[in-house]
C-alpha cells in the first residue's frame, strides 16, 4: 500500500444498525415539527423522548469535534409548566451550545423514522469531517419535573448504542447551572476551576461566600422561593456547607407534590405579575422592615430579589438591580485594588433593562453593551471586558472574569491592607460567581456578600435608581416569522413602514421608549415598552400593540 493512499473507510455498519434499533422505542409523534430555539426544545414532555434521543447522537458528534471533551445534556423546561419539559446542550467550556449547531439539532429532531434518523446522522459527520468512531463523552442531569426519568432513559438509550467509546456521566438531579459547572470543570484540565462534581460545586462557592463574607456574620435570614423545584435541593445542601452564616427560610420546597412546579410561585411569576408569590406573601416573613426575600426560576437559573417598602409597598429587585449592584461594588474593587488602568469593568444588557438602570450605570462611567435576547448573546458580549457583568432584567446572569483579569489579579502585590483585602476580593466573587452560566443560588450569594459589604438592606439597594414604569405585552399573530429586526432588536426591518409608525407613537410620550421583536421561545411578538409615568406608558403600549396587530393582519390577508 503505498503512504499517500487514503485510509480504508471504517464499516460502522453495526453502529448505525444498534442506533435504528434502539430508535425504534422512540418513535417521533407525527404531527409535531420541532425547533432548537434559545432555550433549547421545549414543549410537552410526552412529546419529548425521540428528541431527547436524537439529542444524545449530537452530543456525541459534539464531543467527537472537540476531540472527546465532555458536553452537557441537561432535561429541563425551566419557568414552564409542569407538563413541558425540555432539553439543552452545553459547550465544553460550559457555555449554550454554538449556534450554528442549532440547525444540526433541528435536522436530527424533526427525523420521521430510524432510518432518516441514522441517514442524517451519517450525513452530518461526513459533512461536518467527524469520526464517528472516536472517543466522546457526555454529562447529564434533569431537574425534578415528573416526565424527566423517561426522558433521561431515551437520551441512555442513544448513547448506550454507541458502546464503550462513549463515556457517559449522569449527574442525577440537579440545577441547569450547576449541570454547567460540572462540564466546565470536567474539561479544565489545570483542576483550578474546581471539583467536577455537584459537592465539589457546593464545597468551592461555599468556601469563596466564607471568605467574602468574613467576620461580617452571621447575615439577617433570607427567605427563599424556589418555585418547588430543583433549586429547593440545592440550597438545602449548600446551606450544610455554610452553618448559620446565612440562615435560608426556604419556600416552595415541594417535589414531590403534582401540579405545584413554578405554580404562583417563582422568579417568572414576580417578574411578570410585579407581586409577590401569594405563599411568601402569606408566611409574613417579609413584613418586618426591610427585610428582603428572593425567588429562583424552576431550574435555579434565575434570580429575583424583592422587598415590602415601609413593610407594605411591593419592590422588585430584578436582573437589571442586581448587575447595577454588582458592577458599582465591583468597580470599586477595582478601585481600591489600584487596577483601573488594567482592568475594565462592563455590563452587558438587553432592549428589556430599564432605561433607568442603563442611564445610571453609564452615569457612574461604566460602559454598558446593549445585545440581542438570550443569554448566549450576553455571555459572549461580557467576554469582550475584563470584568463583564451580564444580566437580563428577568433575572438570568452572571459575572464572567476574563483570564487576563485573573491573572492580574493573582501577580499583583498589594502596597497596603485595603489594596490586599480587594485583590484577594475580587478573586474570591471570581470563585463564587457561576463562570459558566448564569446561576441563581451563586448571584443570590453575590448579592448577599454586596449588601453585607455596604452595610445595606434591600431599601438602600433600591434607592440608587427608579425604574420607569413599563410594559411588557405578548401579541399573539397570524405569522411572527414576518417580523424581522436589528441594532439589538431594537428596531424593525420588516414588515415595511412598522418601525416608522412605532417611532412616531414614542416621540408622543415623554421618556418614551418601545421596541417590538419576534420571541424566540413562544408563538408570540413581544411588545415592550416604557415611559415616564404609568399612564403614558399605558398609552405606549397599547398604541404600539395596536400598530403591530393591524400590521400581522394586513400581511396575513395580503401574503
Ligand atoms: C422578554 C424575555 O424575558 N424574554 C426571555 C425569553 O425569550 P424570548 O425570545 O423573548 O421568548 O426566554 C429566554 C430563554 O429563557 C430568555 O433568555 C429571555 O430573556
Ligand atoms: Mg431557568
Amino acid at each position: 500500500m503505498s503512504s499517500a493512499a487514503a485510509a480504508p473507510p471504517v464499516d460502522h455498519t453495526q453502529l448505525f444498525d444498534r442506533i435504528a434499533a434502539a430508535a425504534k422505542n422512540y418513535p417521533k409523534p407525527a404531527d409535531v415539527k420541532f425547533g432548537y430555539g434559545t432555550a433549547g426544545f421545549r414543549t410537552l414532555g410526552k412529546r419529548l423522548p425521540s428528541v431527547i434521543f436524537s439529542v444524545g447522537l449530537l452530543a456525541v458528534l459534539r464531543s467527537q469535534r472537540f476531540n472527546g471533551k465532555a458536553i452537557g445534556v441537561m432535561v429541563t423546561a425551566s419557568h414552564n409548566p409542569e407538563a413541558d419539559n425540555g432539553v439543552k446542550l452545553v459547550d465544553p467550556a460550559g457555555e449554550m451550545l454554538e449556534q450554528s449547531w442549532e440547525a444540526y439539532a433541528t435536522t436530527l429532531a424533526n427525523c420521521a423514522s430510524p432510518e432518516e434518523l441514522v441517514a442524517a446522522y451519517k450525513q452530518l459527520a461526513e459533512q461536518l469531517h467527524i469520526n464517528i468512531g472516536a472517543p466522546a463523552s457526555v454529562v447529564y442531569a434533569a431537574d425534578t419535573r415528573p416526565s424527566s426519568p423517561e426522558l433521561i432513559k431515551a437520551l441512555e438509550a442513544a448513547l448506550a448504542a454507541f458502546g464503550d467509546h462513549v463515556s457517559t456521566n449522569n449527574i442525577g438531579v440537579t440545577t441547569t447551572p450547576i449541570l454547567h459547572y460540572v462540564v466546565k470543570a470536567t474539561n479544565d484540565t489545570t483542576g483550578e476551576y474546581g471539583v467536577p462534581t455537584i459537592e465539589g460545586y457546593q464545597k468551592k462557592t461555599a468556601a469563596a461566600f466564607k471568605t467574602l463574607i468574613g467576620n461580617r456574620g452571621p447575615l439577617k435570614p433570607l427567605p427563599v422561593d424556589c418555585a418547588n423545584g430543583v433549586g429547593a435541593l440545592s440550597l438545602a445542601d449548600f446551606a450544610k456547607h455554610i452553618g448559620d452564616l446565612l440562615p435560608f427560610k426556604p419556600l416552595n420546597t415541594q417535589l414531590n407534590k403534582e401540579g405545584v412546579l413554578n405554580y404562583q410561585c417563582g422568579a417568572d411569576y414576580v417578574k411578570t405579575k410585579q407581586q409577590l408569590p401569594p405563599s411568601v406573601a402569606e408566611s409574613g416573613l417579609l413584613n418586618q422592615p426591610d427585610n428582603r426575600g428572593a425567588s429562583f426560576d424552576g431550574d435555579a437559573d434565575r434570580l429575583i430579589y424583592y422587598y415590602l417598602k415601609g413593610g407594605k409597598t411591593f419592590r422588585l429587585l430584578d436582573g437589571d438591580k442586581i448587575a447595577v449592584l454588582a458592577a458599582l461594588f465591583i468597580g470599586d474593587l477595582v478601585t481600591r485594588a489600584k487596577l483601573t488602568d488594567k482592568i475594565q469593568v462592563g455590563v452587558v444588557q438587553t432592549a428589556y433593562a430599564n432605561g433607568s438602570s442603563t442611564k445610571f450605570i453609564k452615569s457612574r462611567n461604566i460602559p454598558v453593551t446593549c445585545t440581542a435576547t438570550g443569554v448566549k448573546h450576553l455571555h459572549h458580549a461580557a467576554l469582550n471586558y475584563d470584568i463583564g457583568v451580564y444580566f437580563e432584567a428577568n433575572g438570568h446572569g452572571t459575572v464572567l472574569f476574563s483570564d487576563d483579569a485573573l491573572e492580574t489579579l493573582k501577580k499583583t502585590e498589594p502596597e497596603s491592607p485595603d489594596q490586599d483585602r480587594a485583590v484577594k476580593h475580587l478573586i474570591a466573587l471570581s470563585e463564587l460567581i457561576n463562570q459558566a452560566v448564569g446561576d441563581a443560588l451563586s448571584d443570590l450569594l453575590l448579592v448577599e456578600v454586596v449588601l453585607a459589604h455596604r452595610g445595606w438592606g434591600a431599601e438602600e439597594w433600591d434607592a440608587g435608581y427608579e425604574d420607569l414604569p413599563n410594559r411588557l405585552v405578548k401579541v399573539e399573530v397570524p405569522d411572527r416569522h414576518i417580523f424581522h429586526t436589528t441594532d439589538a432588536e431594537r428596531k424593525l426591518t420588516s414588515p415595511a413602514g412598522l418601525q416608522a409608525r412605532i417611532d412616531e407613537a414614542v416621540l408622543k410620550v415623554e421618556q418614551g421608549r418601545s421596541f417590538v421583536r419576534p420571541s424566540g421561545t413562544e408563538d408570540c411578538v413581544r411588545v415592550y415598552a416604557e415611559a415616564a409615568t404609568s399612564s403614558a406608558v399605558d398609552t405606549l403600549a397599547a398604541a404600539v400593540t395596536d400598530i403591530v396587530k393591524t400590521a400581522a393582519a394586513e400581511a396575513a390577508a395580503h401574503p
